[in-house]
């Protein structure tokens, strides 16, 4: 395993927002962290980034890692793709990708396979890419350094139908590499991608197994996620 987190606890503007999260992360493969709007899961991986302040227990690859600073875990290896991309829009995607940089010989060519049109669209402002274009830059930009685990928060939201599919398709390329713990409201990516499976409710983990028990569960899934047995598969 490569992540153990136990009894996490996140207090923040007053409210007790992660409550006592405990889970593992595989040292392979894909573990989704689930859950309705608002249950903590963002929370969750800045606190395992050091980016909030928390209690409890966090174990990178064996050592305990709460309160050490976040690029010193960066260094270490563990990446981040946050939610709301960070992209800088005034530079191109060439100078976005350059600045990402933390090692002599950065892959390229790893990141040229993946996503040919960075390279074509290596002088455009990142500013002016679509969504979808902005989600590659910002995957990217880790895949450049070597990396041990990928937090990787909601990377299909908002996106077209088809960029979903290219996403998707990136990052089970990515994770027969490294493992990944992922946020994500599509369960068909989820369906796709995950071995693993881990649900928070109000700050707490509730459920913890394998990806396609919950999913092959309409019950679960529905109490859980509050979606319908066929959600997802579209
Ligand atoms: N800095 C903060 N100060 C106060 N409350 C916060 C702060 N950051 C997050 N919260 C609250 O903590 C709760 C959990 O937020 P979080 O973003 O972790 O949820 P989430 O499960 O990732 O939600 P979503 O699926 O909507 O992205 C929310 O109620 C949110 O409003």
């Amino acid at each position: 395993m490569i992540l153990r987190i136990e009894d996490l606890s996140v207090r923040l503007g007053g409210s007790h927002i992660l409550q006592g999260v405990s889970f593992d992360v595989a040292a392979t493969g894909v573990t989704a962290l689930l859950g309705r709007n608002g249950v903590g899961k963002t929370t969750t991986l800045r606190a395992v980034l050091g980016e909030v302040p928390a209690t409890g227990s966090v174990e990178y690859d064996g050592t305990p890692v709460l309160g050490r600073a976040t690029h010193k875990l960066v260094r270490d290896g563990l990446a981040y793709v946050p939610e709301d991309r960070c992209v800088f829009a005034g530079l191109t995607v060439a100078e976005n990708l350059r600045l990402a940089e933390r090692v002599p010989d950065p892959d390229y060519d790893l990141v040229h396979e993946l996503f040919p049109e960075l390279k074509q669209r290596a002088a455009q402002r990142a500013g002016t890419l679509s969504g979808g274009q902005q989600q590659m830059v910002s995957i990217a930009r880790v895949l450049l350094n070597p990396n041990r685990l990928l937090l990787v928060d909601e990377p299909t939201k908002g996106l077209a139908p088809a960029v979903v599919t290219n996403v998707a398709v990136v990052l089970e390329r990515v994770a027969e590499c490294v493992p990944v713990l992922l946020v994500e409201q599509n369960l068909a990516v989820v369906r796709r991608l995950a071995t693993d499976a881990v649900v928070l409710e109000a700050g707490r983990t509730v459920w913890q197994g394998r990806a396609a028990d919950l999913l092959g569960d309409a019950g679960a899934t529905r109490s859980l996620l509050g979606v319908g047995s066929t959600a997802g598969r579209h």
